[in-house]
């Protein structure tokens, strides 16, 4: 039986995290709507000035040198216009199109008048109706820096420069095996059998770390040799293969046997935090000398959940390309009691302001009905603990803003 001291929690992110940059991947180069989600792997840069010339803002008239002006053409948005030669010349112009060279000032449609002679009155507005070439970003200039999170409002920057791909980070591919012969997969449990309740929801938490989901697993046979097939075939295509259940050393505990066969070397085995603390993370020799983890969650469901945001969420952040983000400071809305030598990780919900943090109810490591109504986990550091009104640290959940009252 492998017996192990318990990482540190804040030494087991920071670990977790390092392995995660240190096997990071290079570039590649997708389509801009596919993009969301990924990392910068380089800088972006505007390709033109942009507005890349100058630009009506309004609809109306395009004129040269003083009033009255006599309309010689029409430009819409996307024509190139010929220049405005002489004073006392205009153009009907719209919005989005190209200011032609000569014009001295746009006049609105509303600010102008057409006379019986055809010609055209009107005063410009004090600021000017056109926007100028470079006053967005000059050709050549940083927009975002390498390692900038790709969201949609960075796809549109990107495609307002004439992008069509970006050179984005990798993402991390995930498989997920869930272990244990007493797991039913339909209908509700009885008779000593629990239904699954990792199976279905652990993909989604790591597709919301930037994961792209492979195959999920399971119930795997609770033998070694079911284990190890598994296991193996698994890291075939996945760059992280999560596991659940089986890490403790029971009869049929097969995680730390079959990590043995297989070669694997631990970055974390069993973590001082509570609950969770049989979590492990193991790096596997892959094919091609790529490095491939395993992460093993324990089976009780909070647990494992834990473990996914202790160990799984800094390893994929370190493989995006990401940095690992600071947890925010909050403040206790009731005592926490802390877990002696152990970091306590206390389900909690925060207020609207989102700056106070109280412990919910249904926390049990067997129990997910807490974490449905949590927003986080209050982090109360070993030898420690928590009065109302004392400022600690919160491990927020990857949920939306608004997604949860
Ligand atoms: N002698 C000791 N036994 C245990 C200790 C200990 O310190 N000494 N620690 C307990 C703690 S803490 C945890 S956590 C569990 C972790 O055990 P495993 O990772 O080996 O998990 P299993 O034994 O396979 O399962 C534990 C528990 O969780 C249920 N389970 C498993 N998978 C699922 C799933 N996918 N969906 C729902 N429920 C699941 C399983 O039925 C068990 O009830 O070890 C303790 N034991
Ligand atoms: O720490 Mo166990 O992980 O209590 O459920």
């Amino acid at each position: 039986m492998t017996e192990s001291t318990p990482v540190d929690w804040e030494l087991a992110r920071a670990l977790a995290f390092a392995a995660g940059q240190a096997a990071a991947g290079g570039a590649e180069v997708i389509p801009l709507g596919e993009a969301d989600g990924r990392t910068l792997a380089e800088p972006l840069r505007a390709l033109t000035d942009l507005p890349a010339f100058p630009t009506s803002s309004i609809d109306g008239w395009a004129v040269r040198g003083p009033a009255p002006w006599r309309p010689v053409g029409r430009v819409l948005a996307g024509g190139t216009p010929p220049p405005l030669t002489a004073d006392g010349d205009c153009v009907e112009i719209a919005t989005g199109a190209m200011v032609p060279e000569g014009a001295t000032a746009l006049v609105r449609i509303e600010d102008s008048a057409t006379g019986g002679d055809g010609r055209v009155t009107g005063e410009p507005r004090a600021v000017p109706d056109w926007r100028l070439p470079g006053e967005e970003a000059h050709r050549g200039e940083e927009l975002l820096p390498a390692g900038t999170a790709v969201d949609p409002a960075v796809i549109g920057v990107a495609a307002t420069c004439g992008y069509e791909t970006l050179q984005v980070r990798p993402a991390p591919r995930a498989a997920l095996l869930v272990f244990g012969d007493e797991l039913l997969t339909a209908g509700p449990p009885g008779n000593g059998r629990v239904r699954d309740s990792l199976g279905p929801q652990v993909p989604s938490w790591l597709r919301r770390y930037g994961a792209t989901m492979g195959s999920v697993t399971g119930p795997v046979k609770d033998t070694l040799d079911a284990h190890l097939d598994a296991i193996r075939s698994a890291l075939d295509t996945a760059d992280l293969v999560c596991t659940t259940g089986g890490t403790m050393h029971g009869p049929v505990d097969h995680l730390h046997p079959a990590l043995a066969e297989l070669g694997a070397e631990y970055i974390v085995n069993t973590v001082a935090v509570r609950p969770g603390f049989p979590m492990l993370l193991a790096r596997v020799p892959g094919p091609a000398g790529r490095p491939r983890f395993l992460a093993g969650l324990p089976g009780n469901p909070q647990s494992a959940i834990i473990a996914l945001v202790t160990l799984v969420a800094p390893l994929l952040a370190g493989l995006r390309g990401r940095d690992l983000p600071p947890l925010p400071q909050v403040t206790a809305g009731t005592g926490i009691a802390g877990r002696g030598d152990f970091t306590h990780l206390a389900l909690a919900a925060l207020d609207s302001t989102g700056r106070t943090a109280t412990p919910v109810g249904h926390v049990g490591s067997a129990m997910l009905r807490g974490l449905a109504n949590s927003h986080g986990f209050a982090v109360v550091r070993p030898g420690t603990q928590a009065a109302a009104g004392d400022t600690i640290g919160f491990l927020p959940l990857p949920l939306t803003p608004g997604e949860r009252p």
